[in-house]
C-alpha cells in the first residue's frame, strides 16, 4: 500500500516536472500562423507545418530542461521537488539530453530553410531560441531582472508567427503580425501567473519577478487588463477588416479568461490556491489560440 502510494506521488512528480500540458506553447504559434497563411493563399504546405510543429515541441523540451538545470545553479529551486535535476541528481544528463533536443529542433527548422532556398525562417528561431536562452542562461539571466514576460511575448508572439507564415508564404502579412500580438499576450500570461506561487522563492533567490515588483495585488489587477486587451485586440481587428468575422469566435475561450481572473483575484497572496493558475492560463492560451486558427481557417474553407 505504502509502496504504492509513493510510486504515484514520484510518477505524479515526473509528471509535473515534464509538463506536458506546457508543450501547447509550441502548437499555437505554428496553429495560427500556418492557419492565416491558409487563409489568405488557400494552400497549405503539410510537410512544412508537421516539420515545424516537431522541431518547436523540441525546442520547448530543450527550454525547459535548461530552465531546471540553470535554476540548480543559483539555488531559486532548491525547494522544487519536481525539477528534473533534483529528482534526477545528474544535472550533466540533462543538460546534454536539452541540447541534444535543440540539435534535433534546429536541424528540423534548417530541413524547412533548405527546401525553401531561404534562410529567413531559420534565423527568426535562432533569435527566439538566443532569446530564451538570455531569460535563464549565465551571464543574461534576464528573467530574474523581471523581463521574462517581455521575451515571451516577442519570441512566442511576433517572431514565432513571422516564422511560421514565412515557412508556409515566404512573404509577410500585417494581418499575421495582429493575430501575432494576441498569441503574445496570452503566451506572455502564462508565464506571468506561473509566478504569483513562487514569490517567496524569488524573494529569497534575488528573482525580481513582475509579480515580486508590483506584489500579487496589482499582479492580479493586471491580469484582469490583459485578458480583456485579448478580446478587446480582436474586435478592433475584425472592425478594422484585418481579421475575418470568423475570428470572434474566439470569445467561446472567454469562460477561461472570466475563470482565470476570478481564481487570481481570489486568492493571488496564497501560494497553495494560487498555484494551479498556471494551468487555467494555459487552458485560456490554448483554447483562444485553436479558435482564432479555426476562424481563420475557416475563411479559407468558406470562400
Ligand atoms: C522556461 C520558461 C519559464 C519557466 O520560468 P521559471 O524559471 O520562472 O519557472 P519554473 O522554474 O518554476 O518552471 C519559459 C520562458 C520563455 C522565454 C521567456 C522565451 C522562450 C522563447 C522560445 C525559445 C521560443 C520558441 C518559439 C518556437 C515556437 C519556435
Ligand atoms: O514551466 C513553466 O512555468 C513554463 C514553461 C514554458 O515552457 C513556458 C513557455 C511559455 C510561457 C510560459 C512558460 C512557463 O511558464
Amino acid at each position: 500500500m505504502t509502496t504504492k502510494l509513493i510510486e504515484r506521488s514520484n510518477s505524479k512528480l515526473w509528471l509535473a516536472a515534464i509538463k506536458p500540458p506546457m508543450y501547447t506553447v509550441a502548437v499555437i504559434p505554428i496553429s495560427v500562423g500556418t492557419a492565416i497563411a491558409f487563409a489568405e493563399t488557400k494552400t497549405i504546405n503539410s510537410s512544412i507545418f508537421s516539420t515545424f510543429l516537431i522541431s518547436a515541441i523540441l525546442i520547448i523540451a530543450w527550454l525547459n530542461l535548461t530552465n531546471d538545470v540553470f535554476d540548480s545553479e543559483t539555488g531559486i529551486d532548491k525547494n522544487k521537488a519536481h525539477s528534473l535535476v533534483n529528482l534526477t541528481g545528474n544535472k550533466a544528463l540533462i543538460f546534454w539530453l536539452a541540447n541534444l533536443f535543440l540539435a534535433l529542433g534546429v536541424s528540423g527548422i534548417c530541413a524547412i530553410s533548405w527546401w525553401q532556398q531561404d534562410p529567413t525562417v531559420i534565423l527568426l528561431v535562432v533569435l527566439c531560441c538566443a532569446l530564451g536562452y538570455t531569460y535563464q542562461g549565465p551571464p543574461f539571466r534576464l528573467g530574474y531582472q523581471g523581463l521574462g514576460e517581455f521575451i515571451c511575448f516577442f519570441t512566442f508572439g511576433p517572431l514565432a508567427l513571422a516564422a511560421a507564415y514565412y515557412s508556409q508564404t515566404q512573404t509577410w502579412s500585417a494581418t499575421n503580425f495582429a493575430a501575432s500580438i494576441i498569441v503574445g499576450i496570452t503566451t506572455s500570461i502564462i508565464l506571468f501567473c506561473s509566478h504569483f506561487h513562487q514569490i517567496a522563492d524569488d524573494l529569497a533567490a534575488g528573482k525580481k519577478s513582475p509579480i515580486v515588483r508590483l506584489g500579487t495585488k496589482k499582479g492580479a489587477e493586471l491580469l484582469q487588463w490583459l485578458c480583456g486587451s485579448v478580446y478587446a485586440l480582436t474586435v478592433l481587428f475584425v472592425a478594422l477588416r484585418m481579421f475575418p468575422i470568423w475570428t470572434l469566435l474566439i470569445f467561446g475561450s472567454v469562460f477561461f479568461a472570466i475563470d482565470l481572473c476570478r481564481h487570481v483575484t481570489n486568492y493571488h497572496d496564497q501560494p497553495t490556491q494560487v498555484s494551479n493558475s498556471k494551468f487555467i492560463a494555459v487552458t485560456l492560451h490554448f483554447s483562444s489560440g485553436l479558435l482564432l486558427a479555426l476562424g481563420f481557417a475557416l475563411l479559407a474553407l468558406s470562400r
